[in-house]
C-alpha cells in the first residue's frame, strides 16, 4: 500500500490537515461552563477541590489517542464520468493519488475501491475512495444507484455480523462515512438520475452535493444553479449530512452546500505573485483555494481538517438506522414462524413470546382506548364466527348432495344389476330348451328354479 508523505501546503491553506486541529479534539469538554441548571448531583468547582484531579488534559488524552490509532475513512465518489471527480481527489490531497493507487479486489465488480495511506504529522488516516465506473453511461440509467447503496450496506451488513460473533478483538470496519455526488454543471435542474441516486444515498450515509467543474458557469449561473439543487433537494426530502448530531455542524455545511469545485494539480503564480494551484483560461485564471472563485476549500475543511471525525461519528447513527430494520425484520420473520404454534411465555427464552404480545398490543394501546379495544375484538370475534357458521353450512350442503347423488347411483346400479340377471335368466333358458330339444313348457318349468333363485339373489 502506498505512503504518501504530506500533501502539498500552500500557505493559503488555512488549516493543515491534522487531529490538532480538530475542534473535536481541542475543544474542552468545559465541565464547569454550563449553564446553571437543577442538579441533583452537587457540582464541585475547582477550589473546592484540594487537588487537581487532571479533568481538564483529557483532550489531550483524546488527540493522543487519535494520534496513536489514526483514522479509517472510507468516500464514495459518485457522479458521471467525466465530472472530475479523480482531479478533484488529487487536488484535495495535493498530491497525483492516481500514481499511487492501490485497487483492491471488490466482491463488486461494478465499483472501483482504492486504499491509500495517507501520513501527516504524526497522524495516520486510512483512506478508501469509491466510485462506480461507467455510472449514468447506461441505455437505461434507472437503477445506476443500486451498486453505490448495494456497497454502503453490504459493509454495515458485515460489520453487525461482526459485532454479534462472541470475539469482537479483530472486528473490521470498512463502513462507509461520506458521499460526494457531483452534479454536471447546467444552469437548468437535477437529472432524475441525481435525484433518484441522491435520495437513497442520503438514507444511507452522509451526503455532499457537488457542483462538478463549477469554473464552466459564470456567477450568476452558479448561484441560481445552487438555489435550484436546494429547492429541489427539500422538495424531495435529500437531506444533506442530516445525520450529524451537532447542529453548529449542520448549519455550516447548509451554508456552503452544494459545493461548487474547481480541481487542477497544475500550479501557476497569481496576481500576487504566488504559486497557486489553478486552471487557467484566456481570460483569466480560477484558484482552486480561493474562497472567491470556489468552495474548495470549504469542502476541505468539512472533509478533512474540521469535521471529519463527525462525519466518522454520525456514521454510526446510519448504522443505528440500519441495524434497527435489519433486526426488526429478523425478529418480523422470526415471529412470522413462531405464529404458527402459539407463543407460551412459560418457555419464552429468546423473548419472542413476549414480543409477540408486545407486538399485538402495541397499535392498540398507543391509538385506542379500551373500550375500543373490547368493542374491536368483539366484532372481529363475530366476523370468525360468522365465516365459520357459514363453511359449516356449506360443508354440511356440499355433503348432503353428496350423499344422495350416491344413493342414486346405487339405485340405477342395483336397476342394472337387475336387467343383467334377467337377461343370464333368458340365456340359459333358452340353452336348455335347446339341448333337451323339449317343449318350451317343459324347459320353463325346469329352469324356473334357477330363474327365480337368481333373480332373488339367493
Ligand atoms: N473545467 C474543468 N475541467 C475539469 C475540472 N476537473 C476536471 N476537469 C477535466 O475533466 C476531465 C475529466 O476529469 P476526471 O477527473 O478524469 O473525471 P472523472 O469523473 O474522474 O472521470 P471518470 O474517471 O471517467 O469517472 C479531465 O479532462 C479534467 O482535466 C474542473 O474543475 N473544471
Amino acid at each position: 500500500m502506498p505512503v504518501l508523505s504530506s500533501p502539498i501546503k500552500t500557505e493559503t491553506s488555512p488549516r493543515p490537515f491534522s487531529p490538532s486541529n480538530n475542534p473535536f479534539l481541542t475543544k474542552s469538554p468545559a465541565p464547569y461552563s454550563r449553564p446553571a441548571s437543577k442538579r441533583l448531583i452537587p457540582r464541585l468547582e475547582p477550589d473546592e477541590v484540594s487537588a487537581k484531579v487532571g479533568l481538564a488534559s483529557l483532550p489531550v488524552q483524546h488527540e493522543r489517542m487519535c494520534n496513536r490509532k489514526g483514522a479509517k475513512f472510507t468516500m464514495i465518489l459518485a457522479g458521471c464520468s467525466g465530472t472530475g471527480k479523480s482531479t478533484f481527489l488529487n487536488t484535495l490531497f495535493g498530491v497525483p493519488l492516481d500514481e499511487h493507487k492501490e485497487e483492491t479486489s471488490s466482491i463488486f465488480f461494478d465499483i472501483r475501491e482504492r486504499k491509500y495511506e495517507l501520513t501527516e504529522g504524526n497522524f495516520d488516516l486510512q483512506l478508501t475512495t469509491v466510485d462506480v465506473p461507467g455510472f449514468g453511461a447506461k441505455m437505461d440509467n434507472q437503477y445506476s444507484w443500486m451498486p453505490i447503496v448495494k456497497y454502503i450496506d453490504h459493509y454495515f451488513r458485515r460489520y453487525m455480523l461482526q459485532e454479534e460473533q462472541p470475539d469482537r478483538s479483530k472486528l473490521e470496519d470498512n463502513r462507509v462515512h461520506v458521499c460526494l455526488y457531483f452534479i454536471q454543471p447546467s444552469n437548468t435542474s437535477l437529472s432524475a438520475l441525481d435525484l433518484e441516486s441522491m435520495k437513497e444515498i442520503s438514507k444511507r450515509v452522509n451526503l455532499i452535493p457537488v457542483v462538478a467543474r463549477s469554473d464552466t458557469l459564470n456567477r450568476d449561473e452558479l448561484m441560481e444553479f445552487k438555489n435550484t439543487i436546494n429547492k429541489t433537494l427539500a422538495a424531495f426530502d435529500i437531506g444533506v449530512c442530516k445525520f450529524i448530531s451537532d447542529q453548529e455542524v449542520i448549519d455550516k455545511i447548509h451554508l456552503v452546500s452544494p459545493y461548487a469545485v474547481v480541481g487542477s494539480n497544475a500550479t501557476f503564480e497569481n496576481s500576487e505573485g504566488k504559486l497557486v494551484r489553478a486552471r487557467k483560461y484566456h481570460w483569466g485564471m480560477v484558484e482552486i483555494e480561493n474562497p472567491e472563485h470556489c468552495d474548495f476549500l470549504a469542502l476541505r475543511e468539512i472533509l478533512m481538517s474540521e469535521h471529519m471525525l463527525d462525519l466518522i461519528q454520525s456514521t454510526e447513527a446510519h448504522y443505528n438506522a440500519y441495524r434497527r430494520l435489519c433486526l426488526r425484520d429478523r425478529l418480523e420473520r422470526a415471529a412470522d414462524n413462531a405464529f404458527r404454534q402459539p407463543p407460551s411465555l412459560d418457555d419464552d427464552e429468546d423473548g419472542l413470546a413476549s414480543y409477540l404480545l408486545y407486538k399485538k398490543s402495541l397499535p392498540w394501546s398507543t391509538i385506542m382506548s379500551q373500550d375500543d379495544v373490547d368493542a374491536e375484538d368483539a366484532q372481529l370475534s363475530n366476523e370468525v364466527r360468522k365465516n365459520l357458521e357459514e363453511y359449516v353450512r356449506k360443508t354440511e350442503l356440499s355433503i348432503k348432495e353428496w350423499r344422495q347423488s350416491l344413493v342414486r347411483k346405487q339405485a340405477e346400479f342395483n336397476e342394472d344389476l337387475k336387467s343383467i340377471h334377467i337377461r343370464i335368466s333368458e340365456l340359459r333358458n333358452e340353452c336348455h330348451r335347446l339341448k333337451n330339444g323339449g317343449s318350451k313348457e317343459s324347459d320353463q318349468d325346469a329352469a324356473s328354479p334357477i330363474l327365480k333363485n337368481e333373480y332373488l339373489g339367493e
